[in-house]
């Protein structure tokens, strides 16, 4: 139905809403529409300042979205009350980051992609564009506090880790030697296994031992701080070996061979071109572990492709001594 509206142009559609929500004059219980380039704000009265026309504007169902703020969609991923953006325009930037946290959504921070992912420990530079980097996730029932200026974390894994996880039998040994805060780790624990979950990193390696705790399942997770190369008390010992460290896990396959049980289950995570996205990492296999192992590749499993032609990839293979 015709309602007032305030008429301006996307860019100016957040301010304005702001302005107008400080005046208390917005009527919340009409959509915010766009059409041919402007932004519709229903307002409650006659507004002096703004252009206000007569415009068709839907009743209000339910929530604001960030959408309906912006007068676009914006492209964000969700981690715990965090929200992400990659955006080169700063101001495009902001203009996501008020409309998210001013939104109905459950989101208090957003921030925007600095950097790669760099180094050993995988972390990437932030923006933090509101609120802070730390947040708490829930993965499948379990719940990780994390920091995302100090450890790696991706929340686009969670499928696949589901899918590992749910091979886990209680009773069983399992070592996740690239643990991070815990995202393999936890929920294996969670299953019954007894966990080892190393890292490089001593932030991920607090925020496992903390993540344990806050799971109830301290009593069978032991975390590790520093290369898992330097391990010691474990060898022969696991029945699962988790590997997510996919450009370079090859250089640690030696390591994992060491860690194996007489029958060892190995999770191996690597990134290779499309063309043979298996082939270098079975090989790599094969050659650390043939011939005192019988090696036999059980599944092989295109994960998400990474960058163009890039595919990031799974192999559970089994290794059983002979
Ligand atoms: C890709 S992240 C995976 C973390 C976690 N498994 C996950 O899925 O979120 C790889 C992790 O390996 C750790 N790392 C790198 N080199 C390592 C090493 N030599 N020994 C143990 N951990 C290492 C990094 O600090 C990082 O936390």
């Amino acid at each position: 139905m015709d309602v007032p509206c305030v008429r301006v142009r996307p860019q100016a559609g957040e301010e304005t809403r702001q302005a107008l929500a400080a005046r208390d004059l917005l009527a919340d219980d009409y959509e915010i529409t766009v059409e041919d380039g402007w932004l519709y704000i229903p307002v409650t009265d006659r507004v002096e300042g703004y252009d206000v026309v007569a415009h068709d504007a839907p009743s209000r169902a339910g929530q604001t979205l960030p959408g309906d703020l912006l007068g676009f969609e914006p492209s964000y991923e969700r981690l715990g009350d965090i929200a992400i953006v990659e955006e080169d325009d700063l101001e495009r930037a902001r203009a996501i980051a008020d409309a998210l946290v001013d939104s109905d959504l459950p989101i208090e921070s957003v921030l925007n992609r600095a950097s790669k992912i760099k180094g050993d420990l995988r972390v990437r530079d932030w923006d933090v564009l509101a609120g802070s980097t730390r947040t708490v996730h829930r993965e499948y029932g379990a719940e990780f506090e994390l920091d995302l200026a100090q450890v790696y974390f991706s929340p686009r894994l969670a499928t696949e880790r589901h899918r590992v996880v749910s091979q886990v039998e209680a009773g069983e040994r399992a070592f996740d030697m690239f643990a991070g805060v815990g995202p393999f780790a936890i929920p294996m624990a969670l299953r019954g296994a007894t966990v080892v979950g190393a890292d490089l990193n001593e932030a991920a390696v607090e925020f496992l031992e903390r993540n344990a705790a806050r799971n109830g399942v301290e009593a069978r997770v032991t975390a590790i701080p520093g290369d898992v190369r330097d391990v010691e008390g474990y060898d022969d010992w696991a029945d699962r070996l988790v590997m997510n460290l996919p450009h370079s896990a090859d250089a640690f396959l030696d390591t994992a061979v060491r860690l194996a049980g007489e029958d060892c289950t190995l999770h191996y995570y690597d990134i290779q071109h499309e063309d043979d996205p298996f082939g270098p990492g079975e090989r790599a296999i094969r050659a650390a572990a043939e011939p005192d192992y019988e090696v036999r590749v059980e599944t092989r499993r295109r994960v998400r492709s990474y960058a163009p032609h890039e595919l990031n990839v799974c192999l559970d293979v089994r290794l059983r001594r002979r």
